[in-house]
């Protein structure tokens, strides 16, 4: 048993093992290691149409007509209420909706139900994920997220990690962003699930797995769904089977801290799921679903001096995508 303040040795001899840089991963050592095997890349997007199509443009240009590593991008319009799906389309990505795609199913809501939506839709045998709203993307996010997947059979799943600047509209802070992480998520992770704490970027939004593992794992409808992921995956297939890339530097839109508040509460709400299927917390639901916040400058109620917004943060599950096709056979690429 190791001292608590010092570096746990699972983490230390994991990170040390499975932990690659994206430039290790050269695109035409990719192209043969792939041989016959499928990649697709899935960017779950909602109100992206300022970002998407450079993402798409990028990713096609480099890893599609150039050399064929990826065989094909796929966006998810999220119900976007701006120009996102043709955007994306004209720049070269299969656009699915989400609605349609989970049509006949329970409505669910955000992020995670994009990406399930997006899992279904896609034929590869790897797929990678990636935010829509990064700034200033290389092809490299790509190349090296497959990198170990192509190249070492026992890995099943990477994450990419990366320094995080806060672009404000006045200055940047070097190392301010990822506040949702650095103030909730990580010291969650490392006193709830420490084998975990390993993984720098725990709530990065690009990763890639391997379909069939993919389809095993159920996907948390809103933000929890990567923390839910992580978790998942290290009870099914163990932490020596995940690995993780430094991808460099990440610019990407940030929210308002109003939002990463109810970022946050989904993600503590998912880790409930989680806590109670280990016997951790003796009820399936915390004892809320809502956060209310205060804003500046409302009258509701009389005498605040600020209105009261409540939002629901529960979240749901969407069943693992094996399970569906089990019950009604279903080709890839369609639910
Ligand atoms: O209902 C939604 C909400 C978001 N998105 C897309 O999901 C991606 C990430 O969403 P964003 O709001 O930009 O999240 P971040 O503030 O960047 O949050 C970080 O932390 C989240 C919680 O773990 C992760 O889901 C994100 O990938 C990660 O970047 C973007 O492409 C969004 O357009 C949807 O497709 N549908
Ligand atoms: O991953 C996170 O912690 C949230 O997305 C917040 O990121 P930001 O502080 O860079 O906006």
């Amino acid at each position: 048993m190791w001292h608590p303040l010092s570096v746990s040795p699972v983490v230390e001899a994991w990170s040390a093992y499975r932990t690659s840089t994206a430039n290790q991963w050269k695109p035409r050592d990719l192209v043969r290691a792939k041989g016959s095997s499928t990649v697709s890349v899935v960017l779950p997007a909602r109100d992206e149409q300022d970002t998407v199509g450079e993402i798409v443009r990028t990713i096609r240009r480099h890893l599609v007509d150039r050399l064929p590593l990826v065989d094909e991008v796929i966006v998810v319009d999220s119900r976007s209420s701006d120009e996102t799906a043709r955007v994306a389309g004209e720049a070269g990505a299969r656009v699915v909706d989400q609605d349609q795609m989970t049509r006949g199913l329970p409505r669910l809501e955000g992020k995670g139900d994009a990406l399930w939506a997006g899992l279904a839709a896609a034929h590869g045998d790897i797929v990678a994920f990636l935010d829509a709203d990064l700034r200033e993307f290389r092809p490299h996010f790509v190349t090296g997220l497959l990198g170990p997947l192509l190249a070492d059979p026992s890995v099943v799943y990477v994450k990419g990690f990366y320094h995080r600047p806060l672009e404000a509209s006045v200055d940047t802070e070097r190392d301010g962003g990822g506040r949702v992480t650095e103030i909730m998520a990580r010291p969650l992770l490392n006193l709830c699930w420490p084998e975990l704490a390993g993984f720098v970027q725990p709530l990065a939004g690009e990763y890639a797995g391997r379909r069939d593992l993919l389809e095993q794992l159920p996907f948390v409808s809103g933000y929890g769904v990567e923390l839910a992921m992580l978790i998942d995956l290290l009870e099914k297939v163990g932490l020596d089977a995940l690995a993780q890339v430094d991808l460099g530097e990440r610019h990407h839109r940030h929210q308002s801290t109003e939002a990463l508040g109810r970022m946050a509460a989904q993600i503590l709400y998912t880790a409930w799921s989680r806590l109670y299927r280990q016997g951790t917390v003796p009820t399936a639901e915390p004892a809320a679903g809502a956060l209310t916040q205060f804003r500046r400058g409302g009258a509701t109620p009389p005498g605040l001096g600020r209105e009261v917004v409540v939002h629901d943060v529960s979240v749901s599950e969407r069943p693992p995508l094996a399970q569906l096709r089990a019950a009604v056979p279903l080709r890839t690429g369609v639910l």
